[in-house]
């Protein structure tokens, strides 16, 4: 198990700066997860942990010492990128064996770490197998058990999932989760999907533009968003944004539609966030609105509304009866909001959430 702490990383690729002056500390055994829209740059990061690209300022350290120049084969990591990349003419054996063969491993001990490796991700039976004849999930599990023998410290992961079908990716999401419970290696993973980044990451670092918008856990990141992209980026339906204001009572107002708030900040334009599990419609509530849409998901609905100018949405039970046109009354559970200000900065107050009165 090895920290990774990267300070003041800059990374410039053709002339263009894509990682600005990043600072990240990932603790030993952490499964940390960077997640953010293609081109924010997780790869070009992930891939500078690795050594594969060069950082134009700060450094790199792993497991306490400065790899900033150090090559690749030095930094004691594995890595498992989006394409599998197997040899398809050697079988799966050969394939996880050819890294430490290379690197002149005592064969009995690549005979060792293969035996491991493969038993861990359940392919002892497919040993002898060439990719042709394993399915891609199959094959991807061979990818990661190729990074496995080699006993790192640290494993990267480049969106390992993103070429597999839904139900492989959510069967290999769980594996992934068990192996980091019995390795305790600790573990960077890219994605842009953000059921996986919720679901694996012990740590969640959300980027934009190369640039860090929040570090924390998935619930954290969930229900505290630092600001309006974290806040949009994560979660589906994503969360309702209403702009208005504070006005001097404590209340968030936008035209028709208020709120008291306990902990409000002073007057202030503001952007309330509210997410579609703590938009409740009830009879009696106080705020009057009409249905417009309702998605059936099975286990839930999602009821859209329009409230004024406002189209709003909220999760029902999946037997509740709604119809477009229908008139209903609706509450906001303010214990739950986040307010944003006009650069769309979290405001926070005292006690961080903004409690109903
Ligand atoms: N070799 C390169 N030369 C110039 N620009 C590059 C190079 N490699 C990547 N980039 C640019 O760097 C930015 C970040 O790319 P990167 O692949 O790190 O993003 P990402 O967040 O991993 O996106 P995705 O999820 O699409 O892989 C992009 O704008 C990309 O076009």
């Amino acid at each position: 198990m090895s920290n990774v702490h990267l300070r003041k990383l800059s990374i410039t690729l053709g002339g263009k700066p894509i990682i600005r002056a990043l600072d990240l500390q990932v603790e030993p055994g952490e499964f940390l997860v960077l997640l953010g829209p293609s081109g924010c740059g997780k790869s070009t990061l992930l891939h500078a942990i690795a050594g594969l690209v060069d950082a134009c300022a700060g450094s790199v350290e792993i497991g306490g010492r400065d790899l900033t120049l150090a090559d690749p084969s030095e930094r004691g990591i594995g890595m498992v990128f989006q394409s599998y990349a197997l040899y398809p003419t050697m079988t799966v054996r050969d394939n996880m064996s050819f890294g430490l063969k290379m690197a002149g491993t005592p064969k009995a001990e690549i005979a060792r770490r293969v035996e491991r490796a493969a038993a861990m991700l359940q392919l002892d039976a497919l040993l002898s197998r060439k990719p042709a004849q394993l399915s891609g999930g199959q094959r991807q599990r061979v990818a990661i058990g190729r990074a496995l023998v080699r006993e790192a410290d640290v494993f990267l992961f480049d969106e390992p999932l993103s070429n597999l079908d839904a139900k492989l990716r959510a069967e290999l999401r769980r594996e992934l989760k068990l192996l980091h419970a019995r390795l305790g290696s600790t573990m960077i993973y890219v994605t842009h999907d953000q059921v996986e980044a919720m679901t694996l990451a012990s740590r969640l670092v959300v980027m934009r533009g190369g640039e860090v918008q929040q570090v924390g856990t998935p619930l954290e990141v969930y229900a505290r968003p630092a600001n309006r992209f974290v806040a949009g980026f994560l979660g589906a339906p994503a969360m309702n944004f209403i702009d208005g204001g504070v006005d001097p009572q404590q209340r968030f107002v936008a035209g028709e539609l208020a709120l008291s708030l306990a902990d409000a900040p002073g007057p202030c334009t503001a952007t309330l966030g509210v997410r579609p599990e703590h938009v409740h419609i009830e009879a009696g509530a106080a705020l009057a609105a009409e249905v417009t849409v309702i998605e059936p998901m099975g286990n839930h609905q999602v009821v859209w509304f329009a409230c004024g100018p406002h189209l709003l949405s909220a999760i029902v039970p999946a037997d509740a009866a709604y119809a477009p046109g229908q008139a209903i009354r609706f509450r906001i559970d303010a214990a739950h909001v986040s307010l944003f200000d006009a650069e769309g900065k979290r405001i926070q107050s005292a006690g961080m959430q903004y409690a109903s009165v």
